[in-house]
């Protein structure tokens, strides 16, 4: 299921789920992670930043990377509450998911701003998770690519890399849902940003992965992570069970 040479990647969202009891989550996929699909696929968790230096610490020597969920677009300053890129690397973190829908939609963030992040996380070394998805609204109106493109066009910095970005498809409607669009549907998405991506970012961006988020669980993850230009998957609820998040990475077995 490795596509264009491209290196799968499983990332959980733990979104403001754990307390440092939720360490032993980390343990016992590090634990449990058989060393030939670490060989083979990327593997990130991304807690809230409360945990992310215990997390690191838990995860030290394994293939298993930390990543943060969110970050401020400038290195420091008087923004009382936020954490810069700068501050997620200090930690360890290697990742950091930006303009979740979550926060697009109750911290208002725009293409703008998703932007601003993006390049907030290449400066400091990271790899900017951007995420992109339609409404259930946008789809019902025939919407989805128009939308989901233009977010990609606004929010990709330019000069874009396999480094420093990762592209993930989320449709919001499917987020905790239990929905998910159809396979059909999914690959049609993907499709249409690999493309993008292939003309706005260059060469280097043939090597750029777009994951699939929205209610993946082990039961439908190896059919969605099959799917032409599905390159891995951004995992929310099942990341909280180390049973489930394996099973999961578990497709690419
Ligand atoms: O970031 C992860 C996504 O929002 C998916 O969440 P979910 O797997 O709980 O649907």
């Amino acid at each position: 299921m490795t596509q264009g040479g491209r290196r799968p990647l499983v990332a959980g969202n733990w979104k403001m789920n754990g307390t440092r009891s939720s360490i032993a989550v980390v343990e016992q996929i590090r634990e449990n992670l058989s060393p030939d699909l670490a060989a083979r696929i990327d593997v990130l968790i991304c807690p809230p930043s409360t945990l992310i230096g215990s997390c690191v610490a838990a995860t030290y020597g394994s293939s298993i990377a930390i990543g943060g969920q969110n970050l401020h677009a400038r290195t420091s300053g008087a923004f009382t509450g936020s954490i810069s890129a700068e501050m997620l690397a200090d930690l360890g973190a290697k990742y950091v998911i930006v303009g979740h829908s979550e926060r697009r939609a109750y911290h208002h963030e725009t293409d703008d701003g998703v932007h601003a992040k993006a390049l907030g996380a290449r400066r400091a070394g990271l790899c900017g998770i951007i995420c992109v998805g339609e409404t259930i609204e946008e789809r019902e109106q025939g919407r989805a690519l128009d939308i989901v493109r233009a977010q990609l066009a606004i929010g990709l910095p330019k000069g874009a890399t396999a480094a420093d970005t990762v592209i993930a498809y989320e449709p919001v409607w499917a987020i905790g849902s239990g929905r998910t669009p159809t396979p059909r549907d999914i690959a049609e998405v993907h499709a249409s940003l690999r493309e993008m991506l292939d003309k706005l970012a260059g060469d280097e961006a043939r090597k750029i992965r777009i994951l699939y988020g929205g209610s993946v669980k082990p039961s439908n993850a190896r059919e969605i992570l099959s799917l032409d230009n599905v390159d891995g998957a951004l995992v929310g609820g099942a990341s909280l069970v180390a049973e489930d998040f394996l099973g999961i990475c578990a497709a690419y077995a």
